[in-house]
């Protein structure tokens, strides 16, 4: 039997649910995906940090409700977050990065990929920082340190689109697409179009898990930008940073200017898109639009995503499904996992040798 040993990185919201996950599904995926995880380490800026070989207890760690610096109480815990510390010293295949994202610097989150991959471990990670800023450099380091990177949930959480692209829309042509790609936003524009008011809307959005640690970055569109630019980069071959890409997002629209809008058969959406041109070229953006109501994004509610690919040969592909949620998350945090699990990554050669 396959036991995979992770170290979580930020146990807020996503790695929580990962935790709550593996505490009770480790014996069905088992069975039908073939591997099993071990949690050997955890670091949290709030509580602490705990390292253990022998592996921690998933269901003891998702029920207690552990204090300030609460780590410490465990078996090799300390109240000091020494996320560096666990990455490198937990003895972990893989690391799952789940800290929050930085649009501007991408770290801590890349100083953890890249002491990972020194240390010969694969991550997985939801946060957008490392794929935006850092993807073509994590993605050499890796390759040269004989260790995976995977990102799904960088972009519309657990539904997949990257892989879906890269793999099943291969030889599709793709020349551009076009999205809602940020639930937060999505939901507070439905909500408010009910008369609930901006900062209400956030609250729950907040509340609900879907929002970034600083709401900002999904109301102004700098979390859709890194979105737009990891697509780009993956998908259409683009070498984008995030200043390349014009951005705005939904803070300066009323429940009045969303009610104008519907009662003239349109509806407000962030929508954030980018497309090649003749000449190779790929320009980039995110706005509100005012969508006709029979467009296919102007039904999307919720904290639901959905991206149209434009590409030569099928004409438009679109794909709807959760764009943010805990569990929504811990799932594309799975999925990569499986993803090592069937690489010829050291992961997969270690099984076969078992
Ligand atoms: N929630 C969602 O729907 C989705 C989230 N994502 C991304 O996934 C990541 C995690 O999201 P989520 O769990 O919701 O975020 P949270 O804010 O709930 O959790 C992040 C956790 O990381 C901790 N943290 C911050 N810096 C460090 C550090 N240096 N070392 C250790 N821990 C640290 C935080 O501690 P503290 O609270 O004390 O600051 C917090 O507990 C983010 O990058 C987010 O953008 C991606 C797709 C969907
Ligand atoms: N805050 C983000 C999480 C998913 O990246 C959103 O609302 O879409």
């Amino acid at each position: 039997m396959t036991i995979y040993t992770v170290s979580l990185i930020g146990f807020g919201g996503v790695n929580r649910a990962l935790a709550e996950l593996i505490a009770e599904r480790n014996e069905t995926w088992q069975r039908e995906l073939g591997f099993g995880l071990n949690i050997v380490g955890v670091s949290d800026l709030h509580l602490g940090s705990v390292i253990s070989p022998n592996g921690i207890d998933a269901r003891m760690l998702t029920a207690t409700r552990f204090e300030k610096g609460g780590f410490a109480n465990l078996s090799g815990g300390s109240a000091e977050p020494r996320s560096l510390h666990v990455v490198r010293s937990a003895p972990a295949d893989i690391v799952v990065e789940a800290t929050y994202t930085d649009p501007a610097t991408g770290e801590p989150a890349i100083s953890h990929c890249r002491a990972a991959f020194e240390a010969g471990r694969s991550v997985v990670t939801t946060n957008k920082g490392p794929v935006a800023l850092a993807a073509a450099e994590l993605k050499a380091m890796a390759a040269a340190c004989g260790v995976g990177f995977e990102y799904e949930g960088a972009v519309m959480s657990g539904t997949p689109v990257i892989r879906l692209a890269q793999s099943a829309l291969a030889g599709a042509e793709i020349t551009g697409f076009a999205g809602i790609l940020n639930g937060t936003s999505n939901f507070v524009l439905g909500r408010m179009q009910t008369g609930l008011g901006f900062a209400e809307a956030v609250a729950e959005a907040q509340a609900a898990g879907y929002a970034e640690a600083d709401p900002t970055a999904d109301v102004e569109g700098f979390d859709v930008r890194l979105k737009v630019v990891i697509l780009a980069n993956e998908v259409l071959g683009a070498t984008l940073t995030p200043d390349q890409v014009d951005c705005a997002g939904i803070s300066a629209l009323t429940p009045a200017a969303l009610a104008e809008a519907e009662a003239a058969g349109t509806r407000w959406k962030l929508i954030g898109s980018a497309a090649r041109d003749a000449s190779g070229r790929i320009t980039a953006a995110v706005r509100a639009e005012r969508l006709p109501l029979a467009h296919p994004l102007a039904s999307v509610s919720g904290a639901v995503n959905a991206i149209t690919f434009q590409t030569g040969l099928l004409g438009d592909v679109t794909v709807t499904g959760p764009g943010a949620g805990r569990i929504e998350t811990a799932f594309a945090l799975l999925s990569d996992i499986v993803a090592l699990h069937r690489k010829a990554t050291p992961l997969a050669l270690r099984e076969a040798a078992e």
